[in-house]
């Protein structure tokens, strides 16, 4: 992983920079399907084909930007590109290029075929079917929770390194190569820290669409963001996955949230959560931002548990309930 310094000074102009983008001729690019709404327009599965010097077909993710959008939007769309394009690491979603030539405007992403991390935890809850709990695919073990979490956290060091914040780190925002094993973890979405580089955010609706649940006392109170503030949100990240996916502080809305997390209120262990896994997560919300661990120090406790063969063969904590559908526990 490249570990040249990217310097996101919100003061420096980076205008010049769009030049740099990779411009990606329309006519390689297919779309097959639609994956979603993203924040600006629907995103697709497409191919690309017939780069030039590139024989092969690839897979791809494409954003799109609706011709209607607003001289705000397409800015917000190019700084996204922009964002992503520096990234150069295996836990950071591949950014491959951008058609800017004509409308819609497409930013072009590697395709993580696995989805997004929340879905995958909550597929992948051991099922209970009657008088045994037969699994009918492979369930998860208790390393596969553990390396899921690694690879989250080499990518959060990677932008720790390179002075870069994220400011909205959650599972949804994590997506996966593959549901299968050797899957990898990628974080894939910038979109928070892209609006706060174009320090408008407070247009996008501000208090209301911050995700409090994963941010520390001093964000939401005080506004202040520092890559401490990503580590708070990873351990909210590792409850999530040991959790598998359920939503953090069951049945408490986000202003219930900032009045227990001011109080000193943390969440607690989900059920058979390794000790030392929940030792981390506190420590990732310390009070004193200071006092949280860098995420070097992370990966190095996730390799150890890695290692630790009673925690890595346990299977997963049976979450008692009927199906997946079931209503999360009060
Ligand atoms: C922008 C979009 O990027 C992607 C989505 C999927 C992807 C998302 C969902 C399902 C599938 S799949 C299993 O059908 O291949 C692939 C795969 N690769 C991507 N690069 C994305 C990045 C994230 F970090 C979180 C959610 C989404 N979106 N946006 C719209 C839907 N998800």
């Amino acid at each position: 992983s490249g570990n040249s310094q990217i310097e996101f000074n919100p003061n420096y102009e980076i205008a010049g920079s769009f030049a740099d983008l990779r411009q990606i001729p329309r006519h390689c690019v297919t779309l097959i399907k639609a994956l979603g709404q993203g924040a600006f327009g629907e995103v697709y599965e497409g191919h690309l084909s017939n780069l030039p010097g590139e024989p092969m077909t690839l897979s791809i993710a494409v954003k799109t930007l609706p011709d209607i959008a607003t001289p705000q939007s397409q800015s917000d769309f190019e700084m996204e590109a922009l964002i992503m394009s520096k990234f150069n690491h295996e836990n950071i979603v591949r950014f491959i290029g951008v058609c800017f030539e004509k409308m819609p405007r497409l930013i072009v992403l590697e395709l993580l075929a696995g989805g997004d991390l929340k879905t995958f935890l909550r597929e992948s809850r051991p099922r209970w079917l009657g008088q045994g709990t037969v699994p009918p695919t492979p369930t998860l073990r208790m390393i596969d929770l553990v390396e899921m979490a690694l690879d989250v956290a080499k990518g959060c060091n990677y932008l720790e390194e390179n002075h870069f914040i994220h400011r909205d780190i959650a599972a949804r925002n994590c997506l996966l190569t593959t549901k299968d094993s050797g899957r990898v973890v990628k974080i894939a979405d910038f979109g928070m820290a892209r609006d706060i580089y174009r320090a408008d955010y407070y247009r996008k609706g501000g208090k209301a669409m911050l995700p409090v649940k994963w941010m520390p006392p001093e964000a939401f109170l005080d506004g202040i963001f520092t890559s401490k503030t990503d580590v708070w949100s990873y351990g909210v990240l590792l409850w999530e996955i040991f959790s598998m996916g359920y939503m953090p502080y069951p049945g408490r809305n986000n202003q219930e949230v900032m009045q227990l997390v001011t109080a000193g209120g943390r969440l607690e262990a989900p059920n058979g959560c390794p000790l030392q896994i929940y030792q981390l997560m506190t420590q990732c919300w310390s009070t004193l931002a200071d006092e949280r661990p860098h995420f070097s120090t992370i990966v190095e406790r996730l390799g150890y548990c890695i290692q630790d063969p009673e925690l890595s063969t346990a299977p997963l904590p049976q979450l008692m309930h009927k199906n997946s559908s079931s209503m999360e526990p009060p």
